[in-house]
């Protein structure tokens, strides 16, 4: 399996101050990697770290975050705008607020792939409506000629990965994609994060609080306890004889999931 992207003794500081210590880990193209960990641990400043979002304040102080040969951290805006969305998508938890509230999706989302040189409008929509028909939305014009605030936060959580895949990135950073929806909403979006793996091989990189989302969709997983690694390695060996007394309480504390297979999942107390 090609790699895709390689974090190797990652140290990054706000303002001086260590927030994230030594980290490594390394993804396949196709494979998905849970992180999770407490509130301030740190997860969503490592992914922030692989597209240059740390912010004034934030600094990779140390190691290297490789992505196809270039040392992320190190590559200049310009680079980085080339491989941003195209190369590398990324969710937030409000996906849908993203989106401008008073344009259309559809006109959105053809600016969005313009922007990337993608200028046939026609085949966009064709392209994006064939993808909601894939991601399970039934009248797919619909919410192509919608305004954002005609639909509801799920909806608009789900074209927003709908949105960030019709550009095929490598790799999606997925930051708690499923943690403002309620039990239903959250399967779709698993389930579109999955099919979206299946349909164009990208690579997951998923922070989350919900480790039965972790348990449902990830190959690997990393726990993080106040900015360092606790453990590392197959989800699936991990969730069921954890080695760290950290992530044993981890884990006890959280609500069950079962894994039935790798495209499939019980989602009884998804949420958590
Ligand atoms: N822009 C910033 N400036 C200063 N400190 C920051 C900044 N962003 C994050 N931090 C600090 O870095 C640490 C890690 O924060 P981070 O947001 O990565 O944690 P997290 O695990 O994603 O938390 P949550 O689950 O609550 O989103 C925290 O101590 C946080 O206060």
């Amino acid at each position: 399996m090609s790699e895709i992207i390689r974090y190797e003794h990652v140290d990054i500081s706000y303002n001086g101050e260590l927030a994230v210590h030594d980290i490594s880990f390394s993804l396949g193209a196709g494979e998905i990697l849970g992180i999770v960990g407490e509130s301030g641990s740190g997860k969503s400043t490592l992914i922030k770290a692989a597209l240059g979002m740390l912010g004034r304040d934030g600094l990779v102080t140390r190691g290297d975050i490789y992505y196809k040969g270039l040392d992320l951290p190190d590559i200049s805006d310009k680079e980085r705008q080339k491989i941003c969305g195209t190369e590398i998508g990324m969710i937030f938890q409000m996906a849908g607020n993203s989106f401008c509230p008073i344009r259309t999706v559809g006109a959105q989302i053809k600016e969005m792939m313009a922007a990337h040189g993608n200028e046939n409008a026609v085949a966009v929509k064709a392209e994006a409506c064939a993808l909601f028909t894939k991601f399970g939305f039934s009248e797919p014009e619909r919410i192509w000629d919608s305004y954002p605030f005609e639909l509801s936060g799920g909806m608009q959580q789900r074209v927003g990965v709908a949105a960030a895949m019709l550009l095929k990135p490598k790799l999606l950073l997925a930051d708690e994609p499923t943690s403002a929806l309620d039990v239903t909403v959250q399967k779709q979006v698993i389930e579109e994060m999955l099919l979206a793996r299946k349909l164009f091989g990208t690579a997951i990189i998923l922070v989350t609080h919900n480790i039965g989302v972790v348990r449902a969709m990830s190959d690997k997983m990393l726990v993080l306890h106040q900015g360092k690694m606790m453990e590392y390695g197959k989800a699936g060996e991990i969730l069921a004889n954890p080695q760290s007394p950290y992530t044993k309480k981890l884990l006890a504390a959280m609500p069950r999931l079962r894994r039935r297979s790798a495209d499939g999942y019980d989602t009884a107390n998804c949420a958590s």
